[in-house]
């Protein structure tokens, strides 16, 4: 199953200095988000590349939607379902495993700023997809329990859909 990462491509685009890594370095390594329009045309780009939709491609995205208006961008690309996990996990496990990750935006500075934006934003979104029933919050851990949740979830969402 494709993955989708936008904090993974956007820090690739970073790293390797291309045109949109130049745009986006500021807001990453100050714990920003990138602006919507450079996302939003990002993810639809890749979705639209696996032809999502037309062969009915399963496809994880992480880490997007952030907001509504990345939501209602979404809404415009996808042509079926939609499942929405939520991973509810303590800020000390976060933290323990960002730190280990050790990426060039994981320092304590701006790991906190990110913190800051990720405890508002989320909140207008869970309301959103909790009213359209498609939200699935786990309380997560350890990242195992959190996968086998998840695969539970998938399984059972499969087994009825066939
Ligand atoms: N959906 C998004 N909208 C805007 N910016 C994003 C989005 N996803 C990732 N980013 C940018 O990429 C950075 C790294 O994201 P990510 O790898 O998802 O971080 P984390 O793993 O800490 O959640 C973010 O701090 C932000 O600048």
């Amino acid at each position: 199953m494709p993955i989708i990462s936008t904090g993974e491509i956007l820090c690739t685009e970073m790293n390797k200095e291309t045109k949109i890594g130049k745009q986006v370095s500021y807001f990453i390594l100050s714990g920003r988000l990138v602006p919507n329009e450079t996302v939003n045309l990002l993810i639809e780009n890749k979705i639209n590349k696996l032809q999502y939709g037309k062969n009915g491609k399963t496809v994880i995205l992480d880490g997007y939607p952030r907001n509504q208006n990345q939501a209602f961008a979404l809404n415009e690309v996808l042509k079926s379902e939609l499942i929405v996990f939520y991973l509810d996990v303590p800020k000390d496990i976060l933290l323990d495993h960002l730190f280990h990750r050790g990426r060039k935006d994981d320092t304590e500075k701006i790991i906190e700023q990110r913190f800051e934006i990720y405890l508002k934003e989320p909140q207008p979104l869970i309301d959103y997809y909790t009213k359209k029933e498609v939200l699935v919050k786990i309380n997560g851990k350890t990242s195992m329990k959190n996968f086998m949740e998840i695969e539970k979830i998938f399984e059972y969402r499969f087994s009825i859909l066939g």
